[in-house]
């Protein structure tokens, strides 16, 4: 279990490394380690999802203007909110993945600007027959505390022609990018400058959505952690060499085994 997360958090930063220099345009986009297992813990999360339909409401889009603002239902989305103890106790493979800290742990080392200290989930199902999302952030500074949005796909049949990709508009790439939200892609990006959209999904889509949230200005990842994790090390090794050295590390183990 242990190297399983340190290997996943490695490949983890190995993508965003490169991409967090050009920061409004940050996204990441990847398979999760160990496809067998994903498949496998896949199909139970799908279930339990399933199985959760009596516990979701309809999502809505928030427009608002000067004076109002409008709440428009979406027909298609339902949603079940992890903060409702109910979810949580008949979901339990959410719950054991919203307790874990390992991707905020890594993330806050990454960009420690950011200070991640927290963070929610949801879980969506999109009918299909067309459901979709307008085209939308997810937050505002201003607004709440969530800075970054990592989605996890649970949608092993998915094809091409049953849409429902996730379209990002990343300003400086200068044009849109399609995620398939094929079982097992985790998608990044930030949750208050990233436009993104929900393409008509012809079918039935199934995703979880954990936003990683700043709450108390001025938390920070240990400057020990930090030192152990510093890319510049990795020059040249093989991700295994890396996880096994990251291993070594009593102050990464300790992270690493923490939920
Ligand atoms: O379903 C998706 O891929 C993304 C949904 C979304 O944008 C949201 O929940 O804010
Ligand atoms: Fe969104």
């Amino acid at each position: 279990m242990l190297a399983r997360r340190a290997c996943f958090c490695v490949r983890l930063s190995r993508q965003i490394l490169p991409l967090q220099a050009s920061g409004e345009s940050l996204f990441a986009s990847l398979a999760t380690p160990a496809p067998q297992q994903d498949v496998a813990a896949c199909s139970s999360d799908l279930g339990e999802l399933k199985a959760l339909r009596g516990s979701m409401h309809l999502n809505s889009t928030h427009l608002v203007k000067a004076q109002e603002t409008i709440r428009l239902e979406k027909a298609a989305i339902w949603e079940a909110d992890m903060l409702d103890p109910g979810v949580r106790q008949r979901a339990p493979l959410f719950n054991e993945l919203l307790q874990d800290a390992t991707l905020r742990t890594l993330l806050s080392i990454l960009m420690p600007q950011l200070r991640l200290d927290g963070q929610v989930m949801k879980l969506q199902t999109n009918a299909g027959g067309g459901g979709c999302f307008p085209i939308h952030h997810d937050s505002d500074e201003s607004v709440d505390a969530r800075r970054l949005t990592a989605i996890l796909y649970l949608n092993r049949a998915w094809q091409p022609e049953h849409g429902g990709q996730l379209r990002l508009y990343p300003a400086l790439a200068g044009q849109a990018v399609d995620i398939p939200p094929r079982a097992g892609t985790l998608v990044l990006f930030p949750a208050c400058r990233m436009l993104h959209r929900v393409m008509p999904s012809t079918v039935e889509r199934h995703c979880m959505t954990i936003w990683l949230s700043q709450n108390r200005p001025g938390h920070c990842a240990p400057a020990s952690l930090r030192r152990v994790l510093e890319p510049n090390q990795w020059h040249g090794k093989t991700e295994a060499a890396i996880t096994d050295s990251l291993l070594q590390e009593p102050e990464a183990r300790k992270h690493f085994g923490r939920r």
